[in-house]
C-alpha cells in the first residue's frame, strides 16, 4: 500500500494575492483577526482567491481498545458500541451539532467490540474486534494498522467535497492517544495523561502509571508506524490515513480534540506538509492537549472547555470556516464600496 503523500503550499505570489485581497475588504487593518488568518489558509489550500467550500462532511471513526482491561477509563467498553448506535438513531451532540450546521455524517466501525449485523448507515471498515492489551504485547500487528491506514484513504476518495473533519468514539482511547503523544513528542508521560471521560485524580495516577509501564516494555518501538501499531487504536490508524489522503486531494482538514490531534502526530511524522492542510477546531480539555497543539505550532479556533470527542469541536468550528470563504468572497473592497481608505 501506498502512503499518501501531501505536498507543502509553496506560493509566494497567490499569497501575496490574497493579502492584498483581504487588507482591501472595508475593514480596519487586520480587524477580522483570525477569520483573516483562516481566509489566506483556506486560498493556499484552495490555490486561488476564489474559495470555496463543498460539501463539508465530518468522519467519525469508533472502535475499542484492549487497553479497557487494565482499567483506565471511568466508562465500560460497551459505550462504544452503544454510543454507535446513538449516532446511527441521530442522538449524539455530533449528529445534532453536524444537522444544525449543514454537514454530512458518516459513522466508521473502525473496530468496535461488537457486532452490528449489516446495517445501512453504518460504514463497516471493521479491522478487529477493538486491538489488544499494549501493556501485554502489540496494540496490533503491523498488517492490521496498514489495513486501517487503507480504509481510512478508501473512505476519503469517497467524498466528494473539500472539507473534512475527524472524530471518534472509542473508550480508552485518550490512553493510547496519551501513550502516542509521548512517544511522539518526548513529552514526560505526566504532561500527556488526562481525565479522559472523567477519571478521578487516583484514576489518572494509574492511568500514568499504566502508560509509563507498557513504555518501558517497548522502550524500543521508534518508528512512526511502528509506534502507532504497538500503542494506537483502529479508528487512530483510519484517522491518521485519512488525514494524508486528504492533503494530498487538497482537501481543507478539520482537527477536534486531543485523539484526533493524537494521530494527526503520527501522519505528520511521515509527511509534516500535512500540517498546511489541518485546521484545528478547538483546544480540547483533556490535558495534554494545549501541550500537543503547541509542539504542533498550531493555534486553535476556539476554547470551549469540550472533552466530548465524536468531531464535535469540527461541527462546531464550520460555520467559523465558512465566514472566512463568505467574507473573502463578498465583501465590498474600499475601491467597489467608495470608502476611504487609511491615512499614512
Ligand atoms: O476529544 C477529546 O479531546 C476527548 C477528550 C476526552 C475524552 N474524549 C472521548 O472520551 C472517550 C475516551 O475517554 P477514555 O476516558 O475512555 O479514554 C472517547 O470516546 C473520546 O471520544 C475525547
Ligand atoms: C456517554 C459518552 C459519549 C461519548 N462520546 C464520545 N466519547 C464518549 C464517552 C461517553 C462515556
Amino acid at each position: 500500500m501506498r502512503i499518501p503523500s501531501a505536498s507543502p503550499i509553496h506560493n509566494a505570489a497567490l499569497a501575496d494575492q490574497l493579502s492584498s485581497a483581504i487588507n482591501n475588504k472595508t475593514k480596519p487593518l487586520g480587524s477580522l483577526g483570525t477569520l483573516e488568518r483562516l481566509a489566506l489558509q483556506l486560498g493556499m489550500i484552495q490555490q486561488s482567491v476564489d474559495v470555496r467550500l463543498v460539501r463539508p462532511a465530518i468522519l467519525v471513526f469508533a472502535a475499542d481498545h484492549g487497553i479497557v482491561a487494565e482499567g483506565v477509563s471511568a466508562y465500560p467498553q460497551s459505550v462504544t458500541w452503544q454510543m454507535v448506535e446513538n449516532f446511527l438513531a441521530g442522538g449524539a451532540a455530533i449528529n445534532v451539532f453536524a444537522r444544525q450546521n449543514g454537514c454530512a455524517l458518516q459513522i466508521v466501525d473502525a473496530g468496535v467490540n461488537h457486532d452490528f449485523g449489516t446495517r445501512a448507515t453504518l460504514i463497516d471498515r471493521k479491522v478487529a474486534m477493538g486491538t489488544h492489551n499494549f501493556a501485554q504485547g502489540q496494540a496490533m500487528t503491523e498488517a492490521e494498522c496498514l489495513r486501517a491506514i487503507g480504509h481510512g484513504i478508501e473512505l476519503i476518495d469517497g467524498l466528494d467535497g473539500n472539507v473534512v473533519g475527524f472524530g471518534e468514539m472509542g473508550i480508552g482511547n485518550t490512553t493510547a492517544a496519551a501513550a502516542l503523544m509521548h512517544k511522539m513528542t518526548g513529552i514526560a508521560v505526566a504532561d500527556c495523561v488526562g481525565a479522559g471521560t472523567g477519571l478521578p485524580p487516583e484514576g489518572i495516577a494509574h492511568k500514568a502509571s499504566v502508560i509509563e509501564a507498557a513504555v518501558a516494555r517497548h522502550a524500543e518501538v521508534r518508528e512512526p508506524l511502528d509506534i502507532l501499531a504497538t500503542f494506537g487504536g483502529f479508528e487512530i490508524a483510519m484517522i491518521a490515513g485519512a488525514m494524508l489522503r486528504a492533503a494530498e486531494r487538497r482537501m481543507v482538514i478539520l482537527v477536534d480534540g486531543f485523539i484526533v490531534t493524537s494521530a494527526l502526530l503520527v501522519a505528520a511524522r511521515l509527511h509534516p506538509a500535512v500540517l498546511d492542510y489541518c485546521v484545528f477546531s478547538h483546544c480540547s480539555n483533556e490535558r495534554g492537549h494545549q501541550r500537543m497543539l503547541e509542539h504542533l505550532n498550531a493555534t486553535p479556533l476556539l476554547h470551549l472547555g469540550l472533552r466530548l470527542g465524536e468531531g464535535t469541536g469540527c461541527a462546531l468550528a464550520l460555520p467559523l470556516l465558512a465566514s472566512a470563504a463568505a467574507f473573502l468572497q463578498e465583501m465590498a473592497t474600499f475601491d467597489s464600496a467608495q470608502v476611504s481608505q487609511r491615512e499614512g
